[in-house]
């Protein structure tokens, strides 16, 4: 039997100690596997992401990556595991070169595998034009994917990405999700966040749902559809009766 990659154990916390945000959360995600976490505005996935990277302290429970804790050991913790945030965060007066090889440096990439990946990633996302381009001068959708393109040259074991698409032109989206059916085929774990559930549908092997803080339900498509006496419909249509159930 396989270790989970990630492991969010009774987690509790938030942005406040009186008011809570999560509550006692629980997720696992194994290696190869790809997990989207759903749930509508203000249910908790940017927060249970922050938790996970270790950008807020639990209030109670556990996280565990790589089967470490931060505590118990930060470099592994961190090692394992990169982060595609919902907006764009980039250096104005970097290039998209020197993002990607800044990064490389920061997770020990060989400079030979580097090389491999930059190319493989510039040509995938469209972006061979523009590799020394301050990222200043980038469009929004091209900023999004200098931040794909950053996690993906790294190839740590568990991508954390938080709503990816968004900005993405179609080709963009086609793209990112051929790339990450590939790392996952590689063995690589993906906890996803996404709104647009008919396309996450297809490619999420499980979905854990958000909502209030909690996780209402998890399972892969058949299972959740079961459990709400939904059998055969599609994502949306069950998330929508679930949360519209006042489940909370
Ligand atoms: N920096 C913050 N300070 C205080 N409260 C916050 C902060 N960020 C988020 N919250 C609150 O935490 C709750 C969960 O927000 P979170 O950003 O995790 O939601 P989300 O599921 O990611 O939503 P969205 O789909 O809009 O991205 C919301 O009630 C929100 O108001």
């Amino acid at each position: 039997m396989q270790n989970p990659v990630l492991e969010i154990e009774a987690l509790s916390g938030g942005y406040n100690l009186k008011r809570p945000v999560l509550h006692d959360v629980g997720i696992k995600v194994m290696p190869g596997e790809m997990v989207g976490l759903i749930g509508l505005n203000g249910a908790g996935k940017s927060t249970t992401m922050k938790h996970i990277l270790g950008l807020m302290n639990p209030e109670k429970g556990e996280i565990r990556v790589d089967g470490t804790t931060r505590a118990r050991d930060l470099e592994q913790y961190q090692g394992a595991l990169a982060f595609v945030p919902e907006s764009p965060l980039l250096y104005e007066e970097m290039t998209v070169r020197e993002h990607l090889e800044f990064t490389a440096r920061a997770y020990g990439v060989e400079r030979s595998d580097y090389e491999v990946r930059a190319a493989e990633l510039s040509a995938l996302f469209r972006m061979e034009d523009k590799m020394d381009s301050l990222s200043i001068h980038l469009s929004k959708g091209m900023k999004q994917k200098v931040m794909i393109m950053c996690a993906f040259v790294a190839r740590p074991k568990l991508y954390i990405i938080d709503e990816p698409f968004l900005g993405l032109d179609p080709l963009g989206i086609r793209s990112l999700l051929d790339f990450m059916m590939k790392l996952r085929s590689e063995g690589a774990s993906i906890l996803l966040s996404s709104h647009i559930l008919s396309t996450i549908e297809h490619y999420c092997d499980r979905f854990v749902i958000l909502h209030h803080g909690r996780v209402i339900t998890q399972g892969t498509l058949k299972e959740i559809a079961m459990a709400a006496g939904m059998q055969g419909q599609p994502l949306e249509q069950i998330f929508y009766s679930l949360v519209q159930d006042g489940r909370s």
